[in-house]
């Protein structure tokens, strides 16, 4: 099988040339199968967010060779990859803009990599479909259309950006700790969605998370990374098996 996502040897450096030099991620190599949902563990600071800076563009490798649908990714430009790649943060202030109404967000994410002219016109064009779209959701979405995103609660703006990321179905979903700020019933909601989603559309997506037993139930693969390197890539019946006792054992000090 082909794998839509390919990472060859990767290495990122930071502070380099002063004597902070660090090298975050090392030779780190991953195939991302079409389809793939992969839950990606590991203890702070051991280079997850750095790995999905490297993979959405925020940062360049130091070293070694990414590739989506065979594409090398590194000489994409940033409408190009916004066209390919979505990601969710953790922090809900960040997929959103915050004096735009969640209708002109969604229309935003709608032109997601087209020209963005923000026209009143197209805004009624899809208001019907916004409000279907948001009716499915939880926190009352639906029911702000026209508040301003900044006003809208975290739970309420982190699941709007999730839709935002998902709306046009990209190659790659890539979320970093999305549910993290949230309250758990909160953050149990949007899990939910994020998987029937997921599931739905069949979308190939890479999950940060700090929660194992999230890790070990989402998904069919987990990955977990330890000082830059992958100690643990499992699908499938192993994955299955594993204990979360097992799963910490490969966070201990490299
Ligand atoms: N620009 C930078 N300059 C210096 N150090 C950096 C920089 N970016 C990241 N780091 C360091 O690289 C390491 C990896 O950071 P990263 O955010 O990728 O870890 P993480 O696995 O996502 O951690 P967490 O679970 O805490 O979010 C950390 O020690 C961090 O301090």
């Amino acid at each position: 099988m082909t794998a839509l996502l390919e990472l060859n040897n990767i290495s990122n450096i930071v502070n380099k040339g002063t004597g902070e030099e660090r090298q975050i991620l090392k030779n780190l190599s991953l195939q991302v199968n079409q389809g793939d949902f992969i839950t990606l563990l590991g203890t702070n600071g051991a280079g997850k967010s750095t790995l999905l800076n490297v993979i959405n563009g925020a940062l360049s490798p130091d070293q070694g060779s990414i590739s989506l649908k065979g594409q090398d990714l590194t000489k994409l430009n940033e409408v190009k990859r916004a066209q390919y790649i979505a990601q969710v943060f953790q922090d809900p202030k960040m997929g959103t803009a915050p004096r735009m109404t969640v209708a002109e967000n969604l229309l935003l994410a709608y032109k997601r990599g087209q020209k963005r002219t923000l026209r009143l016109r197209h805004l009624k064009q899809h208001c019907q479909e916004f409000e279907s779209l948001t009716a499915k959701l939880p926190n009352g979405l639906s029911e702000h259309l026209n508040t301003a995103t900044g006003s809208l609660s975290g739970g309420q703006r982190q699941t709007l950006s999730f839709l935002m990321a998902t709306l046009n179905r990209p190659e790659l979903l890539l979320l970093d700790e999305h549910t993290a700020a949230l309250d758990p019933n909160t953050s149990k909601q949007l899990l939910a969605l994020t998987d029937e989603v997921v599931q739905a559309e069949k979308l190939t997506c890479i999950m940060i998370t700090h929660q194992l037993k999230d890790a070990l139930k989402y998904g069919n693969r987990t990955i977990i990374l330890n000082n830059g390197q992958v100690v643990l890539d499992v699908a499938g019946a192993a994955r299955a098996q594993l204990s979360e006792q097992e799963v910490l054992s490969y966070f201990t000090d490299l």
